[in-house]
C-alpha cells in the first residue's frame, strides 16, 4: 500500500535522507520511530508530495507519487506535525472546507461532516469555534479533516505530539478504530512507547537511514539475543537461586528483596526446562515472567549498531 524505493533527499550539502527503502501491506499500522532529525517528516511529506525527492521514489495505493500525485492525494489522508486551524472558522465549516477541496458534493458533505464528528467524538463540538478549542480537540479534528474523503491510507505526522496523557490514549484508541476499518495507518513519533501498543510493524530510522523494520514481535525477536526473566519466589528461595546460578544459560542474575531477575542465553525450550527443574526441586514461585523487551529497549540496542 505504501513503497519507498531508493528514496532519498538532500537539502543543499545535507543529506536528510539517504536512501531509504520500505514496504508496508495494506492493513498494517507501521510506526515511524526516530529521533528529531531522523528523517521522518522529510519522508512522510514526500508520501504526501508535498516535496520533491533527490533520488529514488515511492507509491501510495499502487499510485506513483511523482508521476500521479493527484491520485495519491486521493488515497491519503495526512496530518501534518504542524498544522494550522482558521480562525473564525466553526468546526463544521472547517471539515466542509476539506470537503469542498476534495471535490465532495453538496448533498453528500453533511452527512459525511456528521459521521467524522461522531467518529472522532466531536458532535458536540460542531458549532464552536475552531480556534477556540483545546489542543487535543484540536488535533482531534485535523485527524477529522483526514477521513473526509474516506482514504484509504492514512499518514499521520507525530499525531500525539503535546498531548496530555487522557489525549494520548484517545489517540491511540481511535487509530486502533481506524485499523479496524481497514487502514493503512503510517504514523511516525519520537516517543516509543506511543507507539508500542498500537502498531502491527515498525521502522527505525536514524539520520536518514532505515536500520531496522518488519513486524513488531519479529523486530523483538530480532533484538532478543538473552531472555529476562523476572522470578518471585515463595518458598525455597536458597534453592532457587542456587539452580538460577549453576544454570549454564546464565548471563547475569539481580537479586532484590521482593523478585530476581536473571538474564539467559537460551530460547523458549530452554525457560521451559529451567521452570521444570525449579518446580522439580521444590521451589514454589509466585511469578515466573519472561519479559518482552520495550520499544526503548529495541531502539537502545538497534541505534547502539548492535544489530546489522
Ligand atoms: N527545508 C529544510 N531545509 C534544510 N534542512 C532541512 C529542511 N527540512 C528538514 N531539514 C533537516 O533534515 C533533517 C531531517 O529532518 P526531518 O524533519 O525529516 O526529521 P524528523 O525525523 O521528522 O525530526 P522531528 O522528529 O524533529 O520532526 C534535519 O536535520 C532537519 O534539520
Amino acid at each position: 500500500m505504501i513503497e519507498l524505493h531508493g528514496f532519498g533527499k538532500d537539502y543543499g550539502d545535507f543529506t536528510a535522507v539517504k536512501s531509504l527503502d520500505l514496504k508496508i501491506e495494506a492493513g498494517e499500522t507501521f510506526g515511524f520511530i526516530g529521533p528529531n532529525g531522523a528523517g521522518k517528516s522529510t519522508s512522510i511529506r514526500f508520501l504526501a508530495t508535498l516535496l520533491k525527492p533527490t533520488r529514488g521514489g515511492g507509491s501510495v495505493a499502487g499510485h506513483s507519487v511523482t508521476a500521479d500525485p493527484v491520485a495519491v492525494r486521493q488515497a491519503v489522508g495526512y496530518m501534518p506535525d504542524n498544522f494550522g486551524v482558521y480562525d473564525g472558522m466553526k468546526v463544521w465549516e472547517f471539515l466542509d472546507f476539506f470537503a469542498v477541496a476534495y471535490r465532495i458534493g453538496r448533498s453528500q458533505r453533511k452527512q459525511i461532516i456528521g459521521e467524522v464528528l461522531e467518529l472522532l467524538d466531536l458532535t458536540h463540538k460542531r458549532d464552536d469555534f475552531v480556534n477556540g478549542l483545546s489542543r487535543g480537540m484540536k488535533q482531534r479534528l485535523c485527524l477529522a479533516k483526514t477521513l473526509v474523503h474516506d482514504p484509504p491510507v492514512l499518514i499521520l505526522d507525530e499525531p500525539a505530539s503535546g498531548l496530555d496523557p487522557r489525549a494520548r490514549v484517545e489517540v491511540k484508541a481511535l487509530l486502533k478504530e481506524l485499523r479496524r476499518m481497514g487502514k493503512t495507518i503510517l504514523i511516525s513519533s519520537h516517543i516509543l512507547t506511543e507507539l508500542a501498543d498500537c502498531c502491527t510493524s515498525i521502522g527505525i530510522l536514524e539520520r536518514g537511514q532505515l536500520l531496522m523494520h518488519g513486524p513488531i514481535n519479529e523486530v523483538y525477536r530480532q533484538i532478543r539475543r538473552n531472555r529476562i526473566v523476572e522470578i518471585q519466589f515463595y518458598e525455597n528461595r536458597d534453592a532457587g537461586l542456587s539452580i538460577l546460578r549453576s544454570c549454564e544459560a546464565l548471563q547475569g542474575l539481580e537479586i532484590e528483596p521482593t523478585r530476581v531477575v536473571a538474564e539467559l542465553a537460551t530460547d523458549d525450550a530452554g525457560l521451559a526446562d529451567l521452570l521444570e527443574q525449579l518446580i522439580r526441586e521444590g521451589v514454589r514461585m509466585k511469578s515466573f515472567n519472561d519479559k518482552d523487551p520495550t520499544l526503548e529497549d529495541v531502539f537502545m540496542t538497534v541505534t547502539k549498531g548492535l544489530v546489522t
